[in-house]
């Protein structure tokens, strides 16, 4: 797919001459929504991010005439749908290969010029259908061989040849090339090179020498390895490569295979057939394409980031990104900029040409705030600001930059004790839980023991090279007799124990963690006081696993990790069960 960022200067020329000559405004912009060039009008009226499903629509359809801006389907969920500044818009696809690439757009903004394109749409269409095929011819120009070194197209020709698929992005994850293989499989996967770079966009943020993390479900979406590198020039960071490995051999043994992905759009990610479960996943279906804020409590490790990301995955936010954040790991003063971005010069040791926040790297797709009560309370004002008004300032900015971003928040706290204690503003709180979401904790879930842990089961099988295909009857009940102070998490790392303890080809309660194994049988749930028992349980293994690793630092990173939860969460425990 080529970029039209590549063509930038030319493009430029063609919009601001033809804008002169027809007194309209008129844009550029590529498949992710972004601007690519503009008038300096539609730039201050609409910004440089235009409404994703808009564009996807005249991408696909060819010709768009918005006529009633803002009261219009393709509207539904833009950011200026009550109050769109445009009077009217005809929208044609730039294409190029028969692949649309992008939309351009002929606007005004003035009752004049409404009446003008009304009067005479047709003649406008013709003219913009010549600037389509204007730019289209500029890219053919710019592109052919005799424009470009005989090394580049080499080097262009050879990965052609590649079987796995290569995709470059600049810096601001646009999507600079693609070779033939990652075609026939972007092809195979339904899915727009552009998807790949909303989704890959996140990791160019975190720069670095190393390989870059691959962001969100790109593996999962896929189905297959995939590998990302960081591209420096001259020690600049210019952009990197994404690298889809074709069928290499599967580490899992073809007698356990995998189970299905999940399709886009179910919650199947979502293991467990509980009463409690399918209610959860009842309400989450009928949010899932909502804009409306999600609050997702529960104890650690019930799954609160599992679900958020269940959610995005199957709303229509799928292909575009998942932005995650973790507010109790960002120290104070630089909160503001990861969330909001900075500008160039905005402080000593910000980065030239300034760097996007989290919000900017999230556009069009869903931002994640998990352990939200942690979130310093000098900057819950400017969330609540920007939650509110959709559109951000960077740090050191002026610009007003519009934002479509779909907020899921999460914690372990008790909100509303914090707001009590006046640690989290009540109005930010409301405006955060429009539509609140309790994950009961899995002893409250026993039943989805057994389902969750053949699930852990069948995905240690690669990791642990053990061809292990069951679970004991005797393990499960076991299983099921523990408490779960430390939730899915902690089933999770007591099935990858187990399996690697396990010598026989069935998961044998003798493999079961000690805590586990040894767990007496817990007295009726319903017996009371509930919280009380609780407690006794989670200091008893507590106390054993310190017995077992010490209670150095070394040994509490060890007593957290066997117990299934975070280190500030053990310590927080040790302190209210005075175990220290
Ligand atoms: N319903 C579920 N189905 C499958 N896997 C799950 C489910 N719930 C949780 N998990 C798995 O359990 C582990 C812990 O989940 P997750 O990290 O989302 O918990 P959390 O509530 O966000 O924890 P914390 O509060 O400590 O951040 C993850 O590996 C997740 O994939």
């Amino acid at each position: 797919m080529v970029s039209l960022d590549l063509f930038k200067p030319a493009i430029e020329k063609v919009i601001t001459g033809f804008s002169d000559i027809l007194n309209v405004d008129a844009a550029v912009i590529n498949g992710n929504g972004q601007l690519v060039t503009s008038t300096e009008r539609y730039l201050k009226q609409k910004g440089a991010l235009v409404h994703v499903p808009s564009i996807e629509l005249v991408l696909s359809q060819g010709q768009y005439l918005v006529d009633k801006p803002g009261a219009m389907d393709m509207c539904t969920g833009c950011r200026f749908s009550t109050h769109c500044p445009a009077k009217v818009e005809l929208l044609s696809s730039i294409k190029v290969a028969n692949q649309p690439i992008g939309v351009v757009s002929l606007t005004s903004f003035t009752k004049e010029g409404q009446n003008r394109l009304s009067k005479n749409t047709e003649k406008y269409q013709q003219i913009l259908t010549e600037i389509t095929e204007m730019i289209t011819t500029i890219i053919h120009l710019e592109r052919s061989p005799s424009s470009r070194e005989p090394y580049s197209l080499l080097l262009e020709e050879t990965l052609h040849a590649a079987c796995d698929a290569y995709l470059t992005f600049d810096r601001n994850g646009k999507l600079a090339f693609h070779n033939a293989a990652a075609d026939s499989y972007l092809r195979k996967h339904h899915l727009q090179p552009d998807d790949l770079s909303r989704m890959f966009s996140p990791s160019l943020a975190v720069e670095g020498d190393g390989p870059l993390p691959i962001a969100n479900c790109l593996g999962d979406k896929l189905g297959a390895p995939i590998e990302a590198s960081p591209i420096i020039v001259d020690n600049q960071f210019v952009g990197g490569v994404l690298k889809i490995v074709a069928d290499r051999p599967q580490a899992v043994p073809a007698a356990f295979p995998r189970p299905a992905l999940p399709n886009r759009g179910s919650l199947d990610k979502i293991i467990g057939t509980s009463p409690a479960v399918n209610a959860l996943k009842q309400k989450t279906e009928k949010i899932k394409n909502s804009s409306s804020t999600v609050l997702i409590t529960g104890e650690t490790g019930t799954g609160k980031g599992h679900l958020a990301r269940a959610i995005h995955e199957a709303s229509n936010r799928a292909y575009q990104p998942f932005v995650a954040i973790n507010c109790a790991s960002i120290p104070e003063n630089l909160f503001e900029s990861e969330l909001f971005g900075y500008e160039e010069g905005a402080f000593t040791g910000a980065k030239k040409g300034g760097k996007p926040g989290r919000f900017e790297l999230a556009h069009g797709g869903t931002l994640f705030l998990d352990e939200i009560g942690d979130m310093p309370l000098a900057i819950q004002p400017k969330l609540l600001r920007v939650l509110q008004e959709m559109t951000l300032e960077r740090v050191g900015g002026t610009r007003s930059i519009p934002i479509d971003v779909r907020i899921i928040a999460a914690t372990n706290h008790d909100l509303e004790e914090l707001v009590a204690q006046k640690k989290f503003r009540a109005d930010l709180y409301y405006r955060l839980g429009v539509i609140p979401i309790a994950i009961p904790s899995l002893r409250e879930r026993l039943e989805d023991v057994p389902l969750l842990a053949e699930s852990f089961l069948h995905k240690c099988v690669g990791k642990t090279g053990k061809a292990i295909h069951a679970i004991s009857h005797e393990a499960l009940e076991r299983l099921q007799r523990y408490t779960w102070p430390g939730n899915v998490r902690e089933l999770e790392n007591a099935i990858e124990y187990a399996m690697n303890m396990e010598s026989e080809d069935v998961l044998t309660a003798d493999s079961l963690p000690d805590r586990i194994r040894m767990q007496q049988t817990v007295p009726a749930v319903q017996a009371s006081p509930i919280k009380a028992k609780l407690a006794d349980v989670q200091i008893e293994a507590i106390r054993q696993a310190l017995q077992k690793h010490g209670s150095d630092l070394k040994g509490k990173q060890e007593v957290a990790r066997e117990l299934g939860i975070g280190i500030r969460t053990l310590y927080r425990k040790l302190k209210a069960y005075q175990l220290t």
